[in-house]
């Protein structure tokens, strides 16, 4: 699902204000940084406005999910040539699955809080899934990648992206859900990941999970 200004203006300053001087390498799921996720990661504190665009967050899912599913909000920041290879939000492996952590994550937003006005390439690509045909999508979807590459999204700011990252049984992943941010051409980008569990996590991770950033 496309959400268009799922972020205010105040809220995407905000985040950025926030998260200054925060960010570090992310790493991926094995704690490690390695050559998959080249781009910095922050969490963000739990104000009123992340408590907010949280409630944003939970009303879009239809409020059947209490708050205490919902990781921090992780910012995420890419410089050229940084990128997120091909992954999926859920985990196969239970290690990052575990009761703590509110078992995996049933649900994705990746919002764009900010895209310097140079930036170029940096979308979000769903090689899984098809492309409109209708031109009219093309202010979101990046309609110059050819046909076989999938669904691109272009890094539109205040735009959010959600989907589901399990089946209907929800329990376990949907490889359709495979997607990556692609690497910058120019410019940098900041993006904003909001992350469902299938259960409460504990206090502490509720405030810093320690893997993965
Ligand atoms: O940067 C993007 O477009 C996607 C980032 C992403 O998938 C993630 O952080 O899990
Ligand atoms: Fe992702």
């Amino acid at each position: 699902m496309y959400i268009r200004n799922f972020l205010t203006e105040d809220e995407r300053r905000h985040l950025l204000d926030a998260s200054e001087g925060q960010f570090r390498h992310s790493a991926v799921a094995d704690g490690k940084r390695g050559t998959r996720r080249t781009s910095q990661s922050a969490y963000v504190a739990r104000d009123h406005v992340v408590k907010c665009i949280e409630e944003r967050a939970l009303s879009v899912q239809g409020y059947d999910v209490p708050s205490s599913h919902l990781e921090p909000l992780q910012l995420v920041k890419y410089a050229p040539e940084e990128e997120y290879h091909f992954h999926t939000d859920w985990f196969a492996d239970p290690a990052y699955t575990l009761p703590v952590n509110g078992g995996n994550r049933v649900s994705s937003f990746f919002a764009y809080v900010y895209t310097r006005n140079d930036t170029t390439g940096g979308g979000t690509n769903f090689p899984l899934l098809d492309a409109p045909v209708d031109q009219r999508w093309c202010d979101i979807v990046d309609c110059d990648e050819p046909w076989d590459r999938g669904l691109t999204f272009r890094p539109v700011a205040g735009n959010a992206i959600y989907w589901e990252n399990l089946r209907s049984d929800r329990r376990s992943g949907n490889y359709k859900a495979l997607h990556a941010g692609l690497p910058l051409s120019s410019g940098e980008k900041v993006g904003l990941n909001i992350w469902t569990r299938q259960a409460p996590l504990s206090e502490e991770a509720r405030s810093y999970m320690t893997y993965p950033i």
